[in-house]
């Protein structure tokens, strides 16, 4: 059983890296906890199979430390690291019984035979591959050798944790949802921490408890699925979770606000006082497809778009407009009026996120800003400083 820490951790594939985008990992901190069961999720190219290996030790990393339970363990050899990794695609022996290849990781740690057997019928039986255990692995399909693959894994007690890479992506479309239910129950029964690597939104959220959002090489986001749609802390992950992504919106500041078009777009004092402290340009507004508001008529305060798609879902639709160069989506409920040629549409100031460089503000001051501002309060103020001497 491990917690995997990575501390202070890069990864740069130049032997002489001179900017941050030389790196495919920049540098991180980050828990995964005992027993947990973990997504981590991004586009091609983001870092996430560099950061496996790097967790299973097929790859050392240019900087920091991979802590398992508080232990250095970057000059590990991966076989004695006590982790699983399932690929892309299966790794079994074809010309061997299924029984054998599940067999292989017990044999090769010379476990006696009648424990082998045990613990082959055991994982056999979860992953229901009992009818084969006596065919050769050359005749299986895609999903039975992944399976075979998995158990491989599982068999051996002393597994800290199970690394999955892209495990499905070769398994027929009907068959994932059962496999994912598997992985999903292998994780409640044994305890181990898991993490599985996807792209796609779907597989991350059935899968795992906790997300980690990556990009750039960077994990700009770790949080269950519900918070990563209602609270994104990025515009990548705004826009990379939920179907379709967040609209976000390039604004210009003003006095009290920002600017969007032609539109004032109000904010409260603390967003305003947050711009004012800082003066970067890179200022952006988000709002989910959901909650931009939509009328099929003229309504004051509100935006004139060009329609430009309608995408029937069945249950519900998603109207892609135009304004002025702007793409915008918005959901429809499937017996919403959908307008024809042009929409209205507003944004309820209560599901607006604002970002400054990419990063999001949050609505509500952090404890440690209402602390920082009341010894600020209490620094300029006499009185409170009197008041705060007397306590
Ligand atoms: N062996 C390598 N040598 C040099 N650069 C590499 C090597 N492997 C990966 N990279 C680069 O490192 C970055 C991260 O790649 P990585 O494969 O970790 O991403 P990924 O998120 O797993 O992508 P995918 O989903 O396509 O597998 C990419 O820019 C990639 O081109």
């Amino acid at each position: 059983m491990a917690e995997i820490h990575l501390k202070s951790l890069a990864h740069s594939y130049s032997p002489a890296p001179q900017s941050p985008s030389d790196y495919a990992i920049r540098e991180m901190d980050h828990v995964w906890h005992q027993g947990g069961a973990y997504a981590l999720l991004g586009p091609s190219g983001c870092g996430k199979s560099t950061l496996l290996n790097i967790i299973s030790g097929l790859l050392s990393p240019s900087e920091g430390d991979v802590l398992f339970d508080g232990q250095r363990v970057n000059d590990i050899p991966p076989e004695e690291r006590n982790i699983a990794q399932v690929f892309q695609f299966p790794v079994v022996y074809d010309s061997m019984t299924v029984f054998d290849n599940l067999a292989f990781p017990l044999r090769n740690m010379k476990v006696d035979e009648g424990k082998v057997r045990a613990k082959v019928l055991e994982i056999a039986e979860i992953l229901e591959l009992q009818e084969l255990l006596d065919r050769k692995a050359k005749g299986l399909t895609a999903d039975e050798k992944q399976k075979v693959s998995m158990g491989r894994g599982l068999v051996r007690d002393d597994v800290s944790a199970i690394l999955f890479d892209e495990p499905l992506t070769v398994i027929d479309p009907h068959l994932k949802w059962k496999l994912r239910r598997k992985l999903k129950q292998i994780h409640e029964q044994f305890n181990l921490t898991m993490v599985y690597v996807t792209h796609d939104q779907l597989e991350a959220a059935t899968f795992a408890d906790k997300i980690a959002v990556m990009y750039g090489g960077q994990i700009v986001q770790f949080g269950t699925p519900r918070e990563l749609f209602e609270e994104p802390n990025h515009t990548f992950v705004g826009y990379f979770i939920g179907s379709p992504g967040m609209n976000i919106l390039e604004v210009t500041r003003v006095e009290g606000g920002v600017m969007f078009k032609d539109q004032f777009i109000p904010l409260s004092d603390h967003l305003c006082q947050f711009l004012n402290q800082n003066p970067s340009a890179n200022v952006k507004v988000g709002i989910r497809p959901e909650f931009v508001h939509v009328c099929d008529e003229a309504i004051k305060g509100a935006y004139s778009c060009d329609v430009r798609h309608v995408e029937d879902l069945g249950t519900y639709k998603i109207l892609t407009m135009e304004l002025e160069g702007q793409i915008l989506k918005a959901r429809l409920d499937e017996d919403q009026a959908v307008p024809e040629n042009t929409a209205w549409i507003s944004f309820p100031s209560q599901w607006l996120k604002l970002y400054v460089d990419e990063y999001l503000v949050p609505d509500e001051p952090s404890a440690d800003q209402d602390a920082a501002d009341s010894q600020d309060r209490s620094d300029s103020d006499p009185s409170q400083t009197t008041e705060v001497r007397q306590a």
